[in-house]
């Protein structure tokens, strides 16, 4: 149960203390409030002492940009099925069964679960992976929500039937903005020299030519193969900067990073999976890529290339037909344009084509997660048969690489977006994910292009390559 306070903490904690005795169960309280303007890489950093490995980092587009700072509750699962899905949202429903709160909040404030799943449960874990679950999710402590115009705090508690009022009272009055010490404002690190190693590249080059040899047999439309890069520094990697640049370099993708523990899942990735307002949906097909170009008018002729390019346009349209069908099952008015755009990153231009509907009743945000992921994007067409050509061919271990990260509220709003363009940081060393939609028509070194090129926002950030 959630109770959501704008003022009067006290008489909100003495509600909560009631309602968790009398059901015996814990009672979320999440106390708002309003604050100056502040920079979320300055909170992101506060919690370095208080909270290190218990942080996320979400910033979309346009939308807003949420720091949470600890783990006020955690939502877990090894589930290996697609019930992973619902466990995580009938346990968050489960705790959501009341909400009171008094004053209008703005989306993105409040109780938020922040989290992510992997790509695919079946898969045995990798050593690299194994502190990850197949899906995890976690309240704050206390949360940072920036809009265009204004800066909310959000603390939370979850409150226990054994809990004394005065240490809940302490628990927030202690997170009360004006008591939260930001005096250390830092600089970003320049990172030092690296050493690369590309992993398995020649059998990520075969993995290619057989799924050509299948898709030509017509076992399967296309599939999505992804390759791994390790970087190994002389130092720690500081993913202060590395956020810091991300921010700096990419700022029309997502924003993302989740700490766990020792190490921190970070990425910029332009491609949404699902987001959910109410009951507008809006959900992303990003596939087909090119370089951009080094002069405004190659750029341009670069685009017009991607745009009338077949092999690019089947990329994309195995991504188009299978999202249009997966929000025709649980939306209405679904509409998407009939060519797609283009979307420019600061490295690489995509063929683009948004799609929107209104969810029907009982459609909620994650079921539409568990709908789409993946969608021919990240594993290919037909889902299943893709998967299993992944696991087959595939010679690395995606962990959350390519599955959904993002967050819900209590009210089913919420976004994901797919962890592509990302990285695992743990100490001095980096793991870097780096995939690519394989059609009849690829070229082997030409996708591996594709991907050198699609590895140099995290290469950029981590200061391997000049911004
Ligand atoms: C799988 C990745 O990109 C996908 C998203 C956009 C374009 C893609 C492509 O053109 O191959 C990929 O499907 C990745 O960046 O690791
Ligand atoms: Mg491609």
């Amino acid at each position: 149960m959630i109770t959501t306070i704008d003022h009067s903490v006290k008489e909100h904690i003495q509600k909560a203390l009631e309602v968790a005795r009398r059901s015996n169960e814990a009672v979320i309280v999440s106390h708002i409030s309003e604050v100056d303007a502040m920079d979320p890489l300055h909170f992101f950093n506060y919690g370095e002492n208080l909270f290190l490995g218990e942080r996320f980092y979400w910033s979309g587009p346009s939308t807003f940009t949420v720091v949470g700072l600890g783990n006020e509750l955690v939502i877990e699962t090894s589930d290996q099925t697609t019930n992973r899905f619902r466990l995580i949202e009938n346990e968050w429903k489960r705790l959501n069964k009341q909400v009171l709160h008094s004053g209008s909040v703005s989306v993105g404030t409040g109780p938020l679960l922040f989290g992510g799943f992997s790509f695919d449960p079946i898969k045995s874990k990798s050593q690299l992976w194994n502190d990850f679950s197949e899906a995890k999710f976690f309240l704050p402590t206390i949360m940072l929500t920036n809009t265009k115009e204004r800066s909310y705090l959000t603390v939370n508690k979850l409150i226990h039937p054994f809990d004394q009022l005065e240490d809940c009272i302490e628990h927030f009055t202690s997170y009360e903005i004006n008591n939260l010490n930001f005096s250390h404002i830092r600089d970003c690190e320049k990172f030092n020299e690296f050493k690369l190693t590309e992993l398995h590249k020649e059998e990520w080059l075969n993995a290619i030519v057989k799924a050509k040899e299948q898709i030509h047999a017509k076992q399967i439309d296309k599939v999505v193969l992804a390759r791994e890069v390790h970087l190994l520094f002389n130092e720690k990697v500081d993913t202060y900067s590395v956020i810091d640049s991300l921010q700096k370099n990419q700022p029309t993708s997502y924003i993302f990073a989740f700490e766990n523990g020792i190490q921190s899942f970070i990425g910029a990735t332009p491609e949404r999976l699902v987001k959910k307002e109410n009951h507008k949906v809006f959900s992303t097909c990003l596939a087909g890529s090119i370089k951009r170009g080094i002069s405004v008018e190659e750029d341009k002729l670069l685009g017009h290339q991607l745009l009338t390019d077949d092999k690019n346009l089947l990329e994309h349209d195995i991504v188009v037909k299978m999202i249009k069908k997966a929000l025709e099952d649980c939306c209405y008015d679904v509409v998407t344009p009939d060519k797609p755009k283009l979307m420019k990153t600061k490295n690489i231009q995509h063929l683009y084509t948004p799609v929107e509907g209104f969810a029907r009743e009982d459609h909620s945000l994650l079921s539409m997660v568990e709908r789409l992921h993946p969608t021919p994007a990240l594993g290919g067409y037909p889902k299943h048969a893709a998967i299993e050509k992944i696991r087959e061919l595939e010679p690395m271990h995606r962990g959350w690489y390519a599955g959904p990260i993002g967050w819900l509220d209590a009210y089913d709003n919420g976004e994901f977006g797919v962890a592509i363009r990302s990285g695992l940081i743990e100490g001095n060393k980096v793991a870097l994910f780096a995939g690519c939609g394989i059609v009849g028509e690829s070229v082997p070194e030409l996708e591996y292009v594709e991907t050198q090129i699609k590895l140099k926002p995290m290469m950029t950030a981590l200061g391997g390559i000049k911004a």
